[in-house]
């Protein structure tokens, strides 16, 4: 994975280059921290050391006699988000769905639209007390005995080494995975959390996780010696500037989720003590015509992060006669991505708009495994930083909490807000 963050200097904010030298020093201190917590396997530091810790056989084991049509995985935020990028990236043959909200209308849909009897549940919470995934899982479990379906015959389940789903596995005697200890679900993409769904869409895990560790190797004390400091120092001093906003744009449909991904990945981690980067989902080259207005001549907030394959299949555009087209006939649909990217990247640095561009050779199992690891690496050195708690998410929690309370799953003193609503109602 290569990060370029030249058009993130002397821009509007006006980050320069003696400004990353200068925060170098602190660069070196964060990784020293890092490095210490991944040796220690702390709490969220062990995430960086997935590359050596997980182990893709016991992923193999858990899908082993499984040849699935559909793939149901149910559950939400980190149990879900990373696995989707995986398998919209990668996935081939098996139709993957995401059961990540409670709509009813959605949900029932989805329930109606897959054979049952030909899909595998993979029930995923680390907590194993998240409300929507195992209300998901009781109706989705009530759906397959409706329609004859054994369910403990298809239902892996990934979770924590105690709690609600840990217990139904061992009454039920079904394929049980670990999350592992000290990863955050946002962090957890390299683990039994996203790998599990891979394996069954058919992604190399030993490339995805070579892919990750060929990233760890190049941590290092400096900014200008690894990519994934590069971007996280770099999106940190934009911050700083007032960097309000990332906006991340990728420039390949299969890239998609991988937005979604990362959205989770800065706003939970980075979003602390009124600090924090709002990240924003683009996609290249569709959002140049709808947002890149903003981003070129709207306020100047916000940092543009494009991401691309340096190489791709493609189509070739057919010659034309039609007047004003002839230029496009005999080039490609990549030529015509390529254009775009670079001059969408050209157009915003030339308003001073500050852009990072990223790229991995290919999307395939070892760039995703370069860019995932690379993002977790990024958030916690912005985390080091910002002196955040990067692995927390207590305003998450609060709103948890008065859901249940709200419930009656307990008495949880947050629920007391949502009878204090203010109104102003205009009808
Ligand atoms: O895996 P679970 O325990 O079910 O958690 C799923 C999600 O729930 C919470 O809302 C956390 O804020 C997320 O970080 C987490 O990914």
């Amino acid at each position: 994975m290569n990060v370029d963050i030249g058009n993130a200097l002397d821009g509007d904010l006006g980050l320069t280059r003696g400004d990353l030298d200068a925060l170098d020093e602190r660069v070196a201190d964060a990784h020293d921290r890092i490095e210490r917590g991944r040796a220690e396997a702390e709490h969220g530091y062990a995430a960086l050391n997935l590359p050596e810790t997980c182990d893709p056989d016991a992923v193999r084991r858990a899908a082993d006699g499984f040849d699935p049509d559909h793939l149901l995985t149910v559950g939400i935020g980190g149990s879900a988000l990373g696995a989707a990028t995986l398998t919209d990236a990668l996935g081939s043959g098996v139709d993957c769905r995401y059961l990540d909200n409670v709509d009813p209308a959605w949900v029932r849909a989805i329930l109606d639209d897959v054979d049952l009897s030909g899909t595998v549940v993979n029930v995923v919470s680390r907590s194993g007390t998240t409300a929507e995934t195992l209300s998901n899982f009781l109706v989705v479990r009530e759906a397959m005995e409706s329609a004859g379906v054994d369910w403990t015959d298809r239902t892996v389940v990934t979770t924590g080494e105690a709690g609600n789903l840990r217990s139904m596995a061992d009454r039920h005697d079904l394929p049980a995975l670990k999350v592992p200890e000290g990863v955050p679900g946002r962090f957890s993409a390299l683990s039994t959390v996203g790998l599990f769904a891979a394996e069954i869409a058919g992604v190399d895990l030993d490339a995805l996780l070579a892919g990750a560790a060929d990233e760890a190797e190049r941590l290092a004390g400096s900014l200008f010696e690894s990519p994934a400091y590069a971007y996280g120092a770099t999106t940190y001093a934009l911050a700083e500037r007032g960097a309000a906003t990332n906006a991340v744009m990728p420039y390949a449909e299969s890239l998609e989720r991988f937005a979604e991904w990362f959205a989770q990945l800065w706003a939970e981690s980075l979003g602390k003590d009124g600090r924090g980067q709002t990240p924003a989902r683009a996609l290249g080259a569709t959002d140049q015509h709808s947002q890149l207005q903003l981003y070129r001549a709207g306020p100047a907030d916000k940092l543009i992060t494009l991401v691309r394959p340096r190489e791709a299949d493609d189509v070739d555009i057919p010659e034309t006669d039609l007047e004003g087209l002839s230029y496009l006939g005999g080039s490609s649909l990549g030529e015509l991505l390529d254009a775009e990217f670079r001059a969408t990247e050209a157009s915003l640095a030339a308003a001073g708009r500050e852009n990072v561009r990223i790229e991995i050779d290919r999307v395939d199992a070892r760039g995703l495994g370069e860019l995932l690891y690379a993002m977790e690496a990024a958030c916690v050195l912005y985390g080091e930083l910002a002196g955040v708690s990067t692995f927390t998410q207590p305003a998450v929690e609060w709103g948890k909490n008065a859901a249940r309370g709200l419930l009656g799953g307990g008495e949880f003193p947050e629920a007391d807000a949502v009878t204090e609503k203010r109104r102003l109602e205009v009808e």
